[in-house]
């Protein structure tokens, strides 16, 4: 534990005219104790917490509140805010599972003829302008050294809840000389970074355990086609928040992330994050098949999604399984998900057809979802949508194919909690009696450095033009200074843009250090097919795919006793690992990342028009299967599967990519990859 004592906070309030004083104001919006910051409706906790440990405590003023002090403490709980004001005392706390990063900055110098009041200036209304220690544009008449504390707090409300981007500022000034208030701020800063990593808080300045880069693999043409939008606004701000260096890459062509996880030194990186939909998590994870040392590359590099498909299959599960918010931002919620360094094992499901072996992550289905899921692809402009619309279209031109399905089912003891549900191999109906939805647990090289321009706006001053305004009280002393944006962008601390080698239009932040890679050589041939295979399907050169070898029968052997078979008409036969196989389709409501199963949902022909509209419409809501038992729709958990089509009619498909419609099978490999989760 940190030595907390010996550090007297100045009590006095500074001298009028201070200009350390007018760079606070712009900071204070909202007094996060007035009930519209947090309060009972956030997620701050009141007093009945058990006694947390405590790494360092402060003392805090706003001058412009009177006899308010707050006594700031920074426990393995979170940061907590206790404000006693005439007689009365408050605490909240921002929870550390919260808090995505922290940065020590001092005030920037002002250009010579501003206003010495940030009210003044309504055009841009930045009250407080902060930069790196060493960016020579310091304000050396300010001593004071500021430490910014990035959250995004967690608020319920009736459609589940959203994040909510909070900054605290804490201003230190309490000695004369810039030097010793910056290490006062950088002791906190270490302290909170630490906790934040989940290491002991033990040393003075923080040291990140593993120093190297994120890689990050992009594709502009996921889903309606703006990811790298998405990515300049949503998520380069975070990693920037965070702290966290990468190494962006843009993909040319359909494959081109598989080649270069195969090819490359991915030890470099300390995971793999995808912005993209599930295609592209798809090559990354078939690509760490294909290297020959993929055990190492998969237990060394987690992999994370940033979902920017129409799919998002994988993202939405795991937001789900985690009771994260994701409908209203899924980009911010994966993004602060990603920073957070954390991992949850995954199954993977090895797929052999006949002429590709690969591995699998999300489902492999036949006929009718696998069906509307590519003969959509025409309508990819409308995003998510397309599914709904080709649903209606199919459902009215219905069609059957023949052939035979097998599987093994699970043991009971594999489906835990779910015998009493109607028995293993049984009819599984949706929410019924069982565990429910549980939760269990070639390239140009650009480099490039920013000085934070970090600026907090006030916004009660934005249309003040009088310089009045409360929130900009200039007479602060040691400020605690909080700020809550509803509008994201608005509040969004700025940094320094730079443009792609090859767009002037799109603009990249990047933290120092970090790397946008850009194929300037290339000819930008992005007009690549959806993969049909991956890299052993498209015709491009065929590529050794290692990983765990496979237990089953040949796909041409016959199957043992202990499988059960049915041959006949199916309407689609769909293997789903995942809890969501889209954004909107709650597939197996039973599943979990790493439980060991398959989901295997079986829907025979001679299902009624109506039974499939049921069940069509239920998808959205995990409400899909039927609640009596049906002969033609039935869900059952195994271990391994094999479908075998007559004929080469429907879709067949892995993780939403079209493979080659013939003989299939599959089986689960329990754990095997790593996924990032939020904690
Ligand atoms: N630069 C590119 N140009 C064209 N296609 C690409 C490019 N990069 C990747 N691809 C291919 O695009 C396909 C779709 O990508 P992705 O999964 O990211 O989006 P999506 O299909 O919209 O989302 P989802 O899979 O979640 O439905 C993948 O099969 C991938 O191989």
């Amino acid at each position: 534990m940190m030595d907390v004592g010996g550090y007297k906070p100045k009590l006095e309030h500074p001298a009028s005219g201070d200009s350390a004083d007018e760079l606070n104001g712009g900071g204070v919006k909202v007094d996060p104790y007035d009930g519209r910051n947090g309060g009972d409706d956030g997620e701050y906790q009141h007093h009945q917490q058990p006694q947390p440990t405590v790494y360092l405590t402060e003392t805090f003023y706003i001058s412009s509140k009177k006899n308010t002090v707050f006594e700031v403490r920074l426990t393995d709980k979170g940061l907590c805010l206790k404000k006693q004001s005439n007689g009365s005392t408050k605490e909240q706390t921002i929870p550390l599972k919260d808090i995505i990063g922290c940065r020590c900055l001092r005030s920037k110098r002002r250009s010579r003829g501003s206003s010495s009041c940030t009210c003044a200036s309504i055009s841009n209304s930045n009250a407080l302008k902060v930069v790196e220690e060493n960016s020579g544009e310091q304000d050396e008449t300010d001593v004071s050294a500021y430490l910014y504390i990035y959250a995004y707090i967690l608020k319920r409300n009736r459609r589940g809840g959203f994040r909510e981007r909070t900054t605290i500022t804490l201003r230190f000034r309490s000695f004369d000389r810039y030097e010793d208030n910056n290490r006062e701020a950088q002791k906190w800063r270490a302290a909170v970074k630490y906790l934040i990593a989940g290491e002991p808080v033990q040393k003075l300045t923080y040291q990140p355990r593993d120093p190297r880069k994120m890689l990050i693999i992009l594709n502009p043409k996921s889903g309606s086609g703006k990811a790298r939008e998405m990515f300049q606004q949503r998520v380069a701000p975070i990693f920037a928040e965070s702290e966290i260096l990468y190494d962006l890459h843009i993909t040319k062509r359909s494959n081109w992330a598989r080649e270069f996880v195969r090819q490359r030194d991915v030890y470099l990186w300390r995971g793999i994050v995808v912005v993209g939909g599930d295609g592209i998590f798809f090559e990354v994870l078939n690509g760490l098949f294909e290297r020959e040392d993929w055990q190492t590359a998969i237990e060394e590099l987690p992999i994370g999604i940033v979902p920017c498909g129409s799919g998002n299959g994988l993202a939405k599960t795991v937001s789900f399984l985690y009771e994260e918010p994701f409908e209203t931002k899924p980009v911010l919620a994966a993004a602060l998900m990603v920073v957070k360094g954390r991992h949850s094992m995954l199954d993977v499901v090895r797929v052999e057809t006949r002429s590709n072996i690969m591995f699998s992550f999300l489902s492999v289905g036949w006929g009718l979802i696998s069906d509307i899921d590519i003969e959509s692809e025409r309508l990819r402009a409308i995003g998510g949508q397309r599914f709904t619309v080709w649903s209606v279209h199919r459902l009215i031109s219905l069609r059957t194919y023949h052939g035979k399905v097998s599987y093994l089912p699970a043991l009971p003891s594999q489906v835990n909690g779910l015998a009493g549900a109607g028995g293993v191999g049984g009819h599984y109906s949706n929410g019924g009696t069982g565990t429910g939805s549980g939760r269990s647990g070639a390239i140009g090289t650009l480099k490039h450095s920013v000085s934070y321009n970090t600026t907090l706006n006030c916004r009660d001053c934005r249309h003040d033009t009088t310089g009045s305004c409360d929130a900009c009280d200039t007479n602060f002393s040691d400020v605690l200074s909080l700020e809550t944006g509803m509008n994201l962008d608005s509040f969004r601390p700025r940094i320094d843009s730079w443009y792609s080698a090859t767009s002037r239009k799109s603009t990249y932040f990047s933290t120092v250090d970090s790397v946008y890679e850009s194929d300037k050589a290339s000819n930008d041939d992005d007009s690549g097919s959806r993969a049909a295979g991956g890299a052993n399907g498209t015709g491009g050169p065929i590529v050794q795919m290692y990983g765990p070898p496979s237990r089953l029968p040949a796909l041409t052997a016959a199957l043992p006793d202990t499988w059960t078979t049915i041959t006949g008409e199916f309407v689609m036969v769909h293997a789903a690992y995942q809890t969501h196989l889209s954004t909107d389709c709650y597939f197996a409501t039973q599943s979990q990342l790493n439980d060991g199963l398959i989901w295997l949902l079986i829907i025979r022909g001679g299902v009624s028009r109506s039974q499939l509209l049921s069940f069509l419409l239920g998808l959205s809501s995990g409400t899909h299967l039927p609640v009596q038992a049906n002969e033609y729709i039935q869900m059952v958990p195994v271990t391994a599967f094999r479908i075998e089509p007559v004929g080469t009619n429907g879709h067949m498909t892995v993780d939403g990519e079209n493979v080659e419609c013939g003989p299939i099978q599959g089986e689960v490999f329990p754990s095997l990859a790593k996924v990032m989760v939020p904690k």
